[in-house]
């Protein structure tokens, strides 16, 4: 039976229509995807499919309609509301087109479950059928990515992947269907990079026996990749990290140091020698050559298969020249380094969704640079750094820090190396604490949120600007990593001609906002509060650029000078002031970003989504629908007590206690002031009495009632 529904193209229609693509994955479970010119389409395994209106414009570019075809009638998806009454004879051709399509489609998913072929195959056959009958023509509006994603199929890759060239062009998938169904096999193997079997390879399964080299892992994210793909992957070669000495520590110390942290706890209980599978080289991005030894080069070049990048500069205030060199100087050294890989198979990128901060509504596409990076390099290397300090406001224009503009021109830099690797850009939102994995809330910085949070914890925070109604665009580390490393794979596995972009974030599929955070961070610190707090936790956001000001006067400066006076005449050195003046700084750089809302396209992230197996779904997991806002921040705001400040939860009663003294100290204080403003101004002025008085008739009244009782 086929239903087709007409749905709107419009924008605030999206979510509904997500929800109905939603519903059928949930319901459906393993489908295979497609992508065409114009859109995107999922066939479920029971033979039902649904294409976005975008993927039906490319069929019929005269309807905007929503297709959900199904083997049963019984149950009728609530959202789609009614068939079209005024339906047309196209639509009775599009009904003929999308039966003869989906039962190609559902004999093709039988061959593919016959032979163990799994999306290689499922990838390919919507759109080539509508274009072998005519139906499919160019019309309909294209994302890059969703552009990038078919060229894919189109276009022969010329790398040096042996693989490469069995992989079947497009314009051969519907006539060679049964022609795969033979020789299938074959070139599942191929493209499944080496994977015994026949079948596609799962996540684990792609990773073993694969050398993968990381930069930044000794950095919050580079950590818990590292960690996952231990634990997740125990089958992969080695892990080659690149790290550079730092604090008079050598790398191999550091990455010892590194291993024997918490974090790694999981993967030491399973597997106690995970450190030999380690690899550490020594490297400084910043300088030529990424400052890596000829010998390492060859070893690299021999043997890597996958490149996971994510060292940079994330500090926002970061001279321009510095955060040049680091995120995108070097990020063109390693492009570089990667080109000279004999086996690469992917090379990952982490960015930033902030990238395009400049925008408001951002798609999975790389946008045009701010300004060609290689003209920036050149002009900048003759500069002295006051000339680029005094010029660097002009150059990042509407952009709010060097941050975001370095990791834009990264991109673009990234992207020019499309044609010669198989590239995919992740791009985070805030990255917080972890949702599940390796424990829930694990974080080990201050870095965005969690300064934030920690800072309020204690009572120092009580004010800052946000926006209480902005979505607050957190996503989990742990999420993030289990979407970097299933872009790994996919990108390994199908070989995106052009690099796909991967928006990860939170904000249009389960929104959570500022106020809404304030709200479970306060009461979450109270039930489990900081040890040694300034203050009882009571932090409070607004947009108001005067209130904020004034609660600034109010509930930081003051405090802190009575703190540091009280310092002083105890003979000790004053510190509340400076501890505040650099949170004002910090808070001052955060803020741009908790006042407004951005909207990010996430099409990617649910495609990727779709093709995993429901066992690497639940392994990778990073659909973030099903995070449950309230308990996310709660364990967010233990992590940051556990695992940033290291204090023990069993000194909880003791931290409670605390805050109760600092409560009765308040009211005391309190009590105290009231006494003395009462005494200052009321007690001792006749006009303050008679003003007094005046707004006060209770005291007469009291008399007059107890007078006449009497
Ligand atoms: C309660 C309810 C509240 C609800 C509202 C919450 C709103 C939160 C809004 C968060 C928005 C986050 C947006 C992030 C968006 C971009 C995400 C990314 O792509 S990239 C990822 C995002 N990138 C970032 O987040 C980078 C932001 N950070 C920076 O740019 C710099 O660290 C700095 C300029 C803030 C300070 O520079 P500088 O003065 O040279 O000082 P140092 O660096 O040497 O550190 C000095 C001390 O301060 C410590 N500390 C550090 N950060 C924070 C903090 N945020 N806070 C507090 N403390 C912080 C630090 O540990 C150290 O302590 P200690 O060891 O001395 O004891
Ligand atoms: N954290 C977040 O909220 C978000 C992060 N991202 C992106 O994710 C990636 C990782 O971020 P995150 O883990 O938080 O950052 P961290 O600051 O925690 O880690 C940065 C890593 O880069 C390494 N690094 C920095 N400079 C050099 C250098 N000169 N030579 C060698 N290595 C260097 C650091 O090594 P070392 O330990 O030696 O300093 C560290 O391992 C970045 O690309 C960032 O842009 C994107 C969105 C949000």
């Amino acid at each position: 039976m086929l239903y087709i529904y007409r749905a709107s193209h419009r924008q605030e229609n999206r979510p509904r229509k997500r929800r109905v693509r939603d519903r059928a994955l949930q319901e459906h479970g393993k489908q295979l995807s497609c992508r065409g010119r114009a859109g995107a389409g999922c066939l479920m395994p029971s033979g039902s499919f649904w294409c976005s209106p975008r993927g039906v414009e490319g069929i019929n570019p005269e309807l905007k309609l929503c297709l959900h075809l199904r083997e049963t009638s019984s149950e009728q998806p609530e959202h789609c509301g009614a068939p079209p009454e005024d339906t047309p004879r196209t639509l009775e051709l599009e009904n003929n087109l999308l039966l003869s399509l989906a039962s190609v489609w559902q004999s093709f998913y039988l061959l593919r479950t016959q032979t163990g072929r799994q999306a290689v195959t499922g990838e390919r056959g919507v759109i080539p059928a509508a274009r072998a009958q005519g139906r499919l023509v160019g019309g309909g509006r294209e994302s890059a990515a969703t552009h990038s994603f078919f060229d894919s199929r189109q276009r022969e890759r010329s790398l040096p992947h042996q693989h490469m060239s069995t992989e079947p062009s497009l314009e051969r998938d519907l006539d060679g269907l049964g022609k795969q169904a033979t020789d299938g096999h074959t070139r599942l193997t191929d493209i499944s990079g080496g994977t015994e079997g026949g079948s596609m390879a799962s996540i684990p399964e792609y990773y073993a026996s694969k050398n993968v080299l990381i930069t930044g892992a000794t950095g919050f994210m580079g950590k818990v990749l590292v960690e996952k793909l231990l634990r997740a992957c125990p089958e992969v070669k080695a892990l080659y990290l690149l790290v550079r000495p730092k604090a008079g520590q050598s790398m191999e110390e550091r990455v010892s140091d590194m291993m024997t942290c918490k974090l790694f706890d999981r993967v030491r209980e399973d597997n106690p020698d995970f450190h030999q599978k380690i690899i550490p080289i020594s490297s400084e991005l910043t300088q030529p050559g990424l400052a890596i030894s000829p010998e390492d080069v060859e070893t690299l070049s021999a043997c890597i298969n996958v490149v996971f990048h994510c060292a940079a500069t994330i500090r926002f205030d970061e001279p321009l020249k510095h955060a040049l060199q680091l995120n995108v100087i070097a990020t063109q050294q390693l492009l570089g380094l990667a080109k000279q890989m004999h086996h690469l198979e992917a090379f990952v990128h982490i960015s930033t969704a902030y990238a395009n901060c400049n925008r408001k509504h951002i798609d999975e596409v790389i946008y045009p640079p701010p300004v060609e990076p290689k003209k920036l390099i050149d002009s900048l290397e003759w500069m002295d750094d006051s000339i680029v300090r005094d010029i660097t406001p002009r150059l990042i224009g509407d952009r709010p820090n060097t941050y975001t503009y370095t990791k834009a021109l990264a991109e673009c830099v990234v992207q020019q190396e499309q044609d010669k690797l198989n590239i995919a850009i992740i791009r985070p939102s805030i990255v917080g604490a972890s949702w599940q994995e390796p424990v829930p809330g694990w974080i080990d910085n201050f870095n965005g949120p969690s300064g934030v949070f920690i800072a309020a914890g204690k009572g120092i925070l009580r004010t800052m600007r946000a926006n209480n109604d902005a979505v607050a665009d957190l996503i989990p580390v742990d999420m993030v990593i289990n979407l970097t490393l299933a872009a790994g794979w996919y990108t390994a596995v199908h070989r995106p001609k052009s690099a796909l972009v991967y928006n990860c974030t939170t904000g249009g599929i389960n929104p959570f906002h500022w106020g809404q955070i304030e709200h479970h961070v306060m009461s979450s610190f109270k039930r489990n509060p900081l040890e040694q707090a300034f203050r009882r936790p009571n932090a409070n956001i607004t947009s108001n650029y005067l209130m904020n000001q004034y609660w600034i006067l109010v509930s930081h400066k003051f405090p802190a000078l009575i703190y540091d006076f009280v310092l002083r005449l105890s003979g000790q050195k004053p510190q509340m002031m400076r501890i505040f003046n650099r949170l004002h700084k910090a808070i001052g750089l955060l803020e741009y970003f908790s006042s407004q809302d951005w909207e990010w396209n996430s099409e990617n992230m649910s495609m990727l989504m779709s093709q995993l197996t429901p066992e690497d779904r639940r392994t990778f997991n990073f659909d973030v629908r099903q995070l449950n806002w309230p308990e996310y921040i709660e364990n967010y705001c233990i992590g940051t007590k556990k695992y940033v400040l290291n204090e023990d939860m069993s000194d909880i009663p003791a931290a409670r206690q605390h805050l109760r003294k600092l409560r009765n100290i308040r009211y005391t204080f309190n009590t105290v002031l009231v006494v003395f403003i009462w005494r200052v101004f009321i007690a001792r002025s006749q006009m303050a009495r008679n003003i007094w008085r005046r707004r006060q008739p209770w005291p007469l009244a009291v008399s007059r009632m107890q007078h006449l009782r009497l």
